[in-house]
């Protein structure tokens, strides 16, 4: 039987420029992306999307959007995850590094895909144009893509 996992993914945005997070420990160590993580029991999506957003960066985030709506499946584990992304422009704070997270502004044509999950080379320029996205990857191991299918859409909608 499958279950899913709750996850979020923030990415705040400025000008040319996007905030990424080198991920220090846990899944996902060695590679750069968007800050997120696990939603905890008792909180919606958001709130845990703001909380992460702030354990990991330092910054408070303001008007996150939903943008993207991605299912992760690793070959023989049967929890999915259902990782909701978000963005932003709008954000108080400096960013600084915490436990989990390095963060560094990139330029968006400047984005070290080599330093991240390979499925963020295939639904980032949708995400970076301004579409809304919905995706599905199988995994087998923590690089390689089995198989994909990846939309824009008008709304995310579960
Ligand atoms: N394939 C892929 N591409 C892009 N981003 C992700 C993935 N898989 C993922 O899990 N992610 C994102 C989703 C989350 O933002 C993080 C993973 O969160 P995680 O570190 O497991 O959750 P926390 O709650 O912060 O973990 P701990 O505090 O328990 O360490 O990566």
């Amino acid at each position: 039987m499958t279950t899913r996992k709750l996850l979020s993914l923030v990415f705040v945005r400025e000008a040319s420029k996007i905030l990424l997070g080198y991920k220090k420990r846990g899944f996902g160590q060695g590679w750069w992306n968007g800050f997120g993580g696990k939603v905890e029991k008792g909180e919606t999506i958001m709130q845990g999307a703001l909380r992460e957003l702030t354990e990991e960066s330092g910054l408070i985030g303001d008007s996150l959007e939903e943008i993207g709506l991605l299912t992760f499946e690793f070959e023989g584990d049967p929890v999915l995850l259902e990782v909701h992304v978000f963005s932003t422009t709008k954000f108080s704070g400096k960013p600084e590094e915490t436990e989990e997270m390095r963060p560094a502004w990139f330029d968006i044509q400047d984005i070290p895909f080599k330093k991240m999950w390979s499925d963020d080379v295939l639904w980032f320029p949708l995400m970076l144009k301004g579409s809304k996205f919905k995706g599905y990857f199988l995994f087998k191991g923590l690089h390689d893509i089995l198989k994909y299918k990846l939309d824009e859409v008008d709304k995310i909608e579960y």
